[in-house]
């Protein structure tokens, strides 16, 4: 057995998840807590008022004291590095202060940063409050097409430049008191640090605040990355962003004394959770990456940068020169789980359903979208089609079977998925792997819908 282990976070939707690993990447051990286990009334990890939806901060810091609580110490001292992922576009808000340098071993860091934020809920990226910050940017710009071309996005709520810009208009006191914001997966590395960590190309790229276009190369590792330094207030808040492998430091002496964590247990910068899924992934060219956590959202690599008004372009974690592909689904996990439950159904349950109807030709087309879609923006409801006799789609008004509704349901949310992907223009071919992540690519009968809808040869060339 090898003596070095590395620890990876997630701090995503729904839990923080800690994995460790040895130095030939096999995974040693896996630890969670799940929000809605600690006391902080969330439903899935958030709380939603309206189309305002966020989790509260010190939710997530307590999740660190649970997490650690329970983590093997004999693995903690041999960990010779920490970096961590976090829920893209979120942010946390930090008041000025020395509470975050001076952790006390002898507190938990709950009680050390009781007090360190001006925003007691993070805004998450399922929040779609900011409409009018986004049309402001995008009239700013000159369109949707010219901001995506600078940020690799035109204007979406959930980015974080239009939440910041949110705060400030409406609580411009607690604004003024904010001393940093970090972003979900900065925030995580940050109490590690016990200093702000900065917030890195890739996840900074969900911001609509990061400038990824080409020739920026000269720019990539200074300080000029923010798209408009005018407002000087705010680029101070955010730091000097940096490139998703910087090595910020060694751990704050609070992880060595409470928790036995080596002194040079190096920190490494975080990024999102979807770009560390695709690093993490080691795609080649050609290949398509579907992580279904609590949000769906296809990935691929790219060599360069082409945005458009719809789907996002994010800088690469892998090389800063390069590019990501993303589109994101809110109606993913959460939304198979609502038709699951309707049921009083098992996954084990669902996914037999899921089989046997599939080997019937249904001839039933449905897209459901009981939360507001990100892709396309902003819609709802449910549409349930048919072919009838002269091939023709006509409007089911019947009530489905529940096969009928299963099926069609997750067939539909696959198919809507190719459409898109193929208009973002990626063609998949006989060399491309499909490789399915996330929570929900352990259900077999998923997988292999999903193959069959994307037409990739075998369910052999799925991994999870
Ligand atoms: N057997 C299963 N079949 C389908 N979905 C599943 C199964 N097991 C778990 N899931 C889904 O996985 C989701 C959690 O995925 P995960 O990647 O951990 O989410 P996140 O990282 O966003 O917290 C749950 O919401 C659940 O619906
Ligand atoms: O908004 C996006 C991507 O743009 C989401 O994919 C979040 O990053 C949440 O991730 P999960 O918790 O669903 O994995």
């Amino acid at each position: 057995m090898t003596e070095d282990i590395y620890l990876g976070l997630d701090l995503s939707t729904q839990q923080l998840k800690a994995i460790f690993i040895d130095d030939t990447l096999k995974v040693i051990d896996c630890q969670a807590v799940r929000f809605d286990d600690l006391d902080y009334e969330t439903t899935d990890g958030y709380i939603q008022q309206g189309n305002e939806v966020g989790a509260p901060t010190l939710m997530f810091v307590e999740a660190f004291d649970v997490l650690f609580s329970k983590l093997n110490k004999d693995l903690l001292s041999r960990t010779k590095a920490i970096s961590a992922s976090g829920q893209q576009h979120g942010s946390v808000y930090w008041r000025e202060s020395d509470s975050l340098k001076n952790l006390d071993p002898s507190k938990t860091l709950k009680d050390s940063l009781v007090d360190s934020f001006t925003k007691a809920n993070s805004p998450i990226w399922m929040d779609s409050s900011t409409t009018e910050f986004c049309e402001k940017m995008e009239k700013a710009f000159g369109g949707k097409l010219a901001l995506a071309k600078a940020t690799g996005s035109s204007a979406y709520e959930r980015f974080t430049i239009h939440q910041i810009a949110k705060f400030a208009a409406q609580n411009p006191e607690d604004y003024k008191n904010t001393e940093r914001i970090s972003l979900i997966s900065s925030f995580a590395v940050s109490l590690f640090l016990g200093d702000y960590a900065p917030i890195d190309f890739s996840d900074g790229s969900g911001m609509n605040f990061l400038n990824i276009s080409a020739g920026q190369k000269n720019q990539k590792n200074s300080g000029n990355r923010w798209i408009d330094e005018k407002p000087a207030k705010i680029c101070a808040k955010l730091g000097v962003p940096k490139p998703s492998n910087t090595v910020c430091g060694t751990v704050h002496d609070y992880w060595t004394k409470r928790f036995g964590i080596g002194s040079s247990c190096q920190v490494v910068a975080a990024t999102g959770d979807n770009p560390s899924s695709l690093a993490g992934l080691r795609l080649r060219p050609g290949d398509l990456c579907l992580s279904l956590g609590t949000s769906d959202t296809v990935m691929l690599s790219l060599d360069s940068a082409d945005p458009q008004s719809q789907g996002h372009i994010f800088i690469n974690p892998l090389d800063s020169e390069k590019y990501m592909g993303l589109l994101c689904y809110k109606n993913g996990s959460l939304t198979r789980e609502a038709v699951k439950n309707k049921y009083s159904l098992s996954w084990d349950e669902f996914s037999a359903i899921l089989t046997s109807g599939k080997s019937r030709s249904l001839n039933l087309m449905q897209i459901n979208l009981p939360l507001a879609e990100i892709t396309p923006s902003n819609k709802l409801g449910r549409w349930i089609y048919e072919v009838d006799d002269s091939s023709e789609f006509v409007e089911v008004e019947r009530e489905l079977t529940m096969e009928e509704d299963i099926v069609s349901f997750i067939e539909g949310q696959f198919l809507a998925k190719r459409f898109h992907v193929e208009k973002f223009g990626f063609q998949t071919s006989k060399m491309s792997r499909l490789i399915v992540t996330g929570g929900a690519s352990k259900n077999k009968a998923l997988v292999q819908t999903i193959a069959d809808i994307f037409q990739v040869i075998k369910s052999a060339n799925i991994i999870e």
